[in-house]
């Protein structure tokens, strides 16, 4: 059997079961087998009840010595047999409406059961437990059991059949570089591959999801670090430190401390041999877009061009228009390059002439067409809603141009390392002065027009408001409020006499524009909008946040949100409301409550996401991570850093063995359309 082999070829899967194991994504035995277990049962170690404490699970076994079925008025069944364990404890074990149950227990014989045990002090009581059918099949029972994602139709039990039968049956190929598997002692991958399905001990078991998580982390520290070797070359574009005072004079406040301290990090790189490859974290509304400023106006002060690429079109206007106000008095020339504009043709011929200084866009900036004269500096802002190969297009039109990364989203040291490689890192980590803290309620369906009236109070003081909805049409199924019901009940109802507007994702480009234009002018006084303002808009004087069905929101997406307050002189607020909550979304909601500060609700967030998921692995283009949780396993991912970039150090001098093991990993990446 081959790992590539279509599972339809396999003995016991028909046509309608190949189907259903379809709909999970599965097709060939390579998938079946990646396809982890999403839990174990463990049933394996037999325990005696005076050792088991109330409620816990265990597996006992019980000698039957009595079995009845008795009936009520409804005609609901009760089946119950009487057992006793080899200590002579006392344990009833009870089925409801499961006569089928009857002829499957025998008194006098003795049973395994496997559940949860309640104690009373005269007996103990084990309700619908699992069980063996008989002493025989002791092995299949008494062993950890993989619990599998099922979709309907196939059951867990036919999903361990099926592997089963394949498990044996395919060899996998080493893939992980053998010095490191000695090193730190990992299992061999076929016995890996067989025990994280079916294991044969606990021992085993953890070995092999030790295995899988070095694996799974190694694969994506190597290919960061060959995405960054990629990025990194030996010497960066040099520019002058020539004098900032007209910029500084220019400026309407004091930069920060920490405004400062950033900017001569990165003043230092670009006036350095050394490529600049930085990171510039920074809460939402810190202040990285004046930092950034700075950096371009260096830049054009050396006579060489630079961009800024945002992720959104909204954004970037809103760029356009800080940039174009704040150095009006310098006779700096500034382009907007956006997929919506016009005679796209005459402007690059123009920035390929250098009649262009500062280049502000979205994505549309990575088109063929746009050629530099002289290119110096790269910034990307939100840099995640980015690709990685997107990433690199920018840095490559250029050879050895600086690379600046801005993030609002504060992302803990450990995941910005797997994200970015080792880039370094400059953090703003203080807000300008005079910013109070936003505050955050949560309003009850009760309190909604306490709310309404609230914010009545405070357009009449001349502030603005963001109402953010999840979804543009309404879904009845979700009872969610949509954008448009609200923009409806709230300009036709409740604020007939303020200007309220909307705002969605499916609009034109132009409507877009015009409506975050007259609202950061202060025409408008209610903004209902979806996710489309999450990032970036910067509007001083809105003072409220309202977020709809807080509950549809991740963590840092409503902390971006709330971030589009507090953002100028004004005691600000964000209120939320949910007509659904469960477990992890009121954490989130109180986690919102409790802080302001986005690094701390970053690590929270990464406690309460799952593996796999974290910041969105694939959409970067990065393998994912299926059983590696990076706040779990910092340990192992502190050793696979070790032997990656000790791996890499090997292969730049030339080393044979990890040469040959770089190749080979970079090929298999590449056929299985992995980004490196
Ligand atoms: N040192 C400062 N003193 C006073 N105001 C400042 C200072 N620095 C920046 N600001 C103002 O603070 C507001 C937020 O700044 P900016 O838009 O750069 O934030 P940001 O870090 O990009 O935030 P976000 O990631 O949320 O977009 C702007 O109105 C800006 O003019």
């Amino acid at each position: 059997m081959n790992l590539d082999d279509d599972l339809i070829a396999i003995k016991g899967i028909g046509k309608k079961k190949y189907k259903l194991l379809n709909n999970l994504n599965l097709y060939k035995v390579k998938d079946l087998l990646t396809n982890f277990p999403r839990t174990y049962v463990d049933r394996s170690k037999v325990n005696n009840i005076n050792e088991i404490e109330n409620e816990s699970i265990s597996t006992i076994k019980l000698l039957i010595y009595d079995v009845s079925e008795t009936k009520n008025a409804y005609k609901k069944s009760t089946l119950r047999l009487k057992c006793k364990d080899t200590n002579g404890y006392n344990v009833a074990i009870i089925f409801f409406n499961a006569s089928f149950l009857l002829k499957k227990f025998s008194i006098g014989k003795e049973y395994y059961f496997y559940g949860k045990i309640v104690k009373t002090h005269y007996e103990a009581k084990m309700f619908h437990p699992e069980f063996s059918d008989s002493m025989y099949n002791d092995k299949k029972f008494l062993r950890i059991e993989p619990i599998y994602s099922l979709t309907a139709g196939i059951t867990n039990k036919e999903m361990i059949n099926i592997y089963e039968n394949i498990i044996d049956n395919v060899l996998f190929e080493e893939n992980l570089f053998s010095p490191y598997i000695i090193q730190n002692k990992l299992c061999d991958i076929n016995y890996a591959f067989k025990n994280i399905n079916l294991p044969t001990s606990k021992e085993a078991l953890k070995k092999a999801r030790y295995r899988f998580i070095y694996e799974e982390f190694f694969n994506l520290f190597l290919s960061l670090s060959l995405i960054k070797n990629k990025v990194k070359s030996s010497g960066g574009i040099v520019l002058k430190d020539l004098p900032m005072v007209d910029f500084y004079k220019n400026l309407k406040f004091t930069l920060t401390k920490s405004q400062e301290k950033v900017w001569n990090q990165i003043k230092i790189d670009l006036t350095s041999n050394n490529q600049m490859n930085r990171l510039l974290q920074g809460d939402v509304g810190s202040g990285k877009t004046i930092v950034a400023m700075m950096a371009m106006y260096l830049t054009y002060k050396n006579n060489m061009q630079s961009t800024l690429m945002v992720p959104t079109s909204v954004l970037a206007n809103q760029h356009f228009r800080t940039f174009s106000d704040v150095l009006k008095n310098f006779n700096i020339k500034i382009i907007l390059l956006t997929g919506n504009t016009k005679n796209k043709k005459q402007i690059y011929k123009d920035i390929e002439l250098g009649k262009y200084d500062i280049i502000i866009g979205t994505h549309a900036i990575l088109e063929e067409g746009v050629k530099f004269k002289n290119l110096a500096l790269v910034i990307t802002d939100e840099q995640h809603r980015f690709g990685v190969k997107q990433r690199n297009i920018l840095s490559t039109k250029e050879k050895n141009v600086n690379v600046l990364v801005m993030s609002a989203t504060p992302i803990p040291r450990t995941l910005s390392l797997i994200i970015y490689g080792d880039v370094d890192i400059s953090v703003i980590d203080q807000l300008p002065s005079g910013r109070k803290q936003i505050k955050t309620h949560y309003v009850k369906k009760n309190k909604i027009n306490d709310m309404y009236e609230f914010i009545r109070s405070k357009v009449e003081e001349k502030r603005q408001i963001y109402f953010i909805c999840p979804l543009i049409e309404e879904s009845e199924a979700l009872d969610i409020k949509s954008a448009s019901e609200l923009y409806k009940e709230l300009s036709e109802r409740i604020y007939t006499k303020f200007n309220v507007k909307l705002l969605h994702g499916k609009m034109k480009a132009k409507e877009k524009e015009t409506i975050m234009k007259d609202f950061s002018e202060g025409k408008i006084n209610i903004l209902i909008s979806t996710t489309v303002i999450e990032v970036g808009i910067n509007v001083p004087n809105a003072s409220i946040m309202v977020i709809n069905d807080a509950n549809r929101f991740g963590l840092s997406q409503l902390h971006q949100l709330r971030g589009r307050v507090g953002r100028g002189e004004y005691q600000s607020y964000c209120f939320m409301t949910s007509n659904k909550m469960g477990d992890t979304s009121k954490k989130r909601i109180q986690t919102m409550i409790d802080t302001n500060d986005g690094f701390e609700i970053a690590e929270r967030d990464l406690l309460l996401r799952g593996p796999g998921e974290i910041l969105g692995l694939k959409q970067h283009g990065l393998p994912e991570l299926k059983i590696g949780e990076l706040a779990k396993h910092s340990q192992i991912f502190e050793i696979v850093k070790m032997d990656v970039n000790n791996l890499v150090q090997m292969y730049n001098q030339g080393e044979k063995a990890s040469v040959e093991f770089i190749i080979k990993f970079i090929e298999n990446r590449l056929s299985n359309n992995i980004n490196i």
